[in-house]
């Protein structure tokens, strides 16, 4: 109910066109309404009194309100579909604005396959009960007290038959509301599963084709999805036994209404007319309730809908910038680590343990040690892609905490171990580095990345497109856009993370020497499980498990850590002794 409350104030930039459509709704309703009034009216005078000049003045009146009708039921429909499309808009604007907004824990704690059920089902669920609401929820309430009125009015004599099926009547609307929204809640997180399953088998096509797991995968999504079958058809089953039980609580009535009529009109107290007009009301009012029961539905239905997108919307973001965060002058580029200590769960296994190291500006770090040990997560500290549990990174002297978060990820340029493009040109994915770079910069970045070669065989050079995921180009070629896309930005802290391991010797070779020229001012972090890549660097820190072994250059690495020479060992098959 909060959680409705909240997503309503999205309505107020539309409230014209929520109350316009309502409007216009009662007139149809009211048009609705006089029909069976104007046909008793013809029966009783006109026909009985075979006054055909009224039969047909009330034949035109009856075209004329059922014109007026139609305008105003074409009209309601088109306000409360501008109101809706654009609350929904608006909120799917703000869920996107914010799930950018979340930190990798945050999406972590939330699953992408949730994420896009919020952003799809969920606000097409909202959208669709707007709608129903501006019109059906009018229009049904209003039709069933209408009729109820005017039965009181016209035909009071057979009103006890209303008195016995409405409660009878709203009961049943009553349980099958609160049922089915539990019901869809249910539907719902079906479908966060086949979602994240879908998700995954796109992402994920290649590998299926390659191990051959098509009927695995298969299996796997069939689960979901017959999961996701039986919860709709609990739901659905639900829903479409309401319709025929209240046709039959109704059908009892007209017969009960024809009874008691019948009666009453041998004893002379009823017209014909009223009785006609009575069965035509009580018509109309199951209308109104079925309609009305509809939209309960789905407004109980939307009702977890709206929890989920709040839950969004109340997601409290981890990495936030503090109040009045330190502008400090431009950045140099020294980062330093104090007793950093870092989980990815709260409450888990430290995967940093007591890092502390300090980088010049402009020095050339590499970062070595065995798979897991820790590397790529030490450099996410940096950009504050996660805030350390404990101990402070700091660059330039002020902890990253303390920087307004733009000026610190300006400053940085980051390849990650994966390389992720977007579909578009190629123009477009170095512009998301720099979005003001010019031709000469893209030319730089991409000889500096070793990209040149075959960016210059691509038609249409930098126009050239890239499909989703970037599929139509080779892992290699894209570690080094992906490359360009962060030397682009000329960052004072450049991070790679293993970028190079797709990248041919020569290749690898050219960014190095781009790097030691080019790169001069910035201070560059290099993981790789090569001491090749790093053998030049400044400084080389040693991880394991989580721990600085040691950190020195290649020189005293062979000389203090143990280690190290094992790993150098390893790749140069040569034997190092130390005493
Ligand atoms: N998002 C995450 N959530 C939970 N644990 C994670 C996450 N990312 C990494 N880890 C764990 O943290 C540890 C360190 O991972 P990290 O990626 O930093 O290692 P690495 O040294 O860069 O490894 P590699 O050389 O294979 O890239 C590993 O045990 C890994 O399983």
């Amino acid at each position: 109910m909060n959680a409705m409350r909240k997503l309503l104030r999205y309505l107020k930039p539309y409230a014209l066109f929520a109350i316009v459509g309502p409007f216009l709704m009662c007139i149809e309703v009211a048009m609705d309404l006089l029909q069976p009034t104007i046909m008793q009216e013809m029966i009783d005078i006109g026909i009985a009194n075979q006054d055909n000049g009224y039969v047909i003045k009330l034949g035109v009146f009856m075209l004329i309100s059922a014109i007026i009708g139609l305008i105003g039921g074409a009209g309601s429909s088109i306000y409360a579909a501008k109101a809706a499309v654009n609350f929904a808009t608006d909120i799917r604007r703000d869920v996107f604005k914010k799930t950018e907004q979340f930190s990798n824990q945050n999406t972590d704690t939330f699953g992408t396959g949730k994420l896009i059920t919020i952003l799809t089902n969920d606000i097409a669920t909202l959208q669709q009960a707007v709608i129903m609401t501006l019109r059906v929820f009018v229009r049904g309430p209003l039709l069933f007290i209408g009729s109820v009125v005017i039965v009181w009015l016209t035909a009071r004599e057979l009103f006890p038959v209303l008195l016995a099926a409405i409660p009878i009547l709203i009961a049943l609307i009553y349980f099958f509301t609160v049922r089915s929204g539990q019901l869809f809640s249910h539907v719902q997180k079906a479908m966060d599963q086949v979602n994240t399953k879908l998700q995954e088998m796109l992402a994920g096509i290649r590998v299926i084709k390659a191990f051959d797991r098509h009927d695995h995968e298969q299996s796997h999504f069939q689960t979901a999805n017959d999961w996701l079958m039986k919860r709709n058809m609990t739901a659905e089953k639900l829903i479409v036994t309401l319709m025929p039980l209240m046709m039959f609580i109704v059908n009892i009535g007209i017969v009960a209404g024809l009874w008691m009529g019948v009666i009453k009109v041998s004893e002379g107290t009823l017209q014909i007319g009223v009785i006609l007009a009575f069965i035509n009301y009580l018509n109309i009012m199951l209308n109104g309730l079925v309609s009305s029961s509809n939209v309960l539905m789905q407004i109980a239905r939307s009702f977890s809908s709206a929890e989920r997108i709040v839950q969004v919307f109340d997601m409290e973001i981890d990495i936030t910038e503090r109040e009045q965060p330190i502008a400090g002058p431009e950045i140099r580029g020294e980062v330093e680590f104090r007793k950093v200590d870092f989980s990815y769960s709260k409450n888990g296994e430290y995967v940093l343990k007591d890092i502390s190291f300090q980088a010049k500006a402009g020095q050339k770090i590499g970062i070595i040690g065995s798979t897991g040990c820790g590397k790529s997560t030490l450099v996410k500290l940096i950009p504050r892609l996660y805030d350390p549990d404990a101990g402070n990174v700091l660059i330039d002297g002020i902890d990253v905490k303390d920087m307004p978060l733009e000026k610190l990820r300006t400053a940085i340029g980051f390849v990650p171990q994966k390389a992720t493009l977007f579909s578009g040109s190629i123009e477009d994915n170095l512009r998301f580095g720099k979005e003001e770079a010019t031709t000469d910069d893209m030319e730089q970045a991409a000889q500096a990345a070793a990209a040149s070669e075959f960016i210059d065989r691509f038609d249409g050079r930098f126009g050239h497109q890239l499909l989703q995921g970037a599929t139509n180009v080779s892992g290699g070629q894209k570690q080094r856009l992906s490359m360009a896309r962060a030397f682009i930005r000329e960052p004072k802290i450049l991070i790679l993370d293993d970028s190079t391991s797709a990248i041919d010797a020569l290749s690898e070779a050219a960014v190095q020497q781009a790097l030691r020229e080019a790169y001069t001012d910035s201070t560059v972090f290099i993981i790789s499980s090569k001491i090749s890549s790093i053998i030049d660097a400044d400084q080389i820190l040693v991880m394991e498990d989580g721990r600085l072994e040691a950190s020195g250059t290649h020189e005293t690495l062979l000389a203090t850590s143990k280690v190290y020479r094992d790993i150098y060992t390893s790749q140069s098959g040569r034997e190092v002794t130390y005493s």
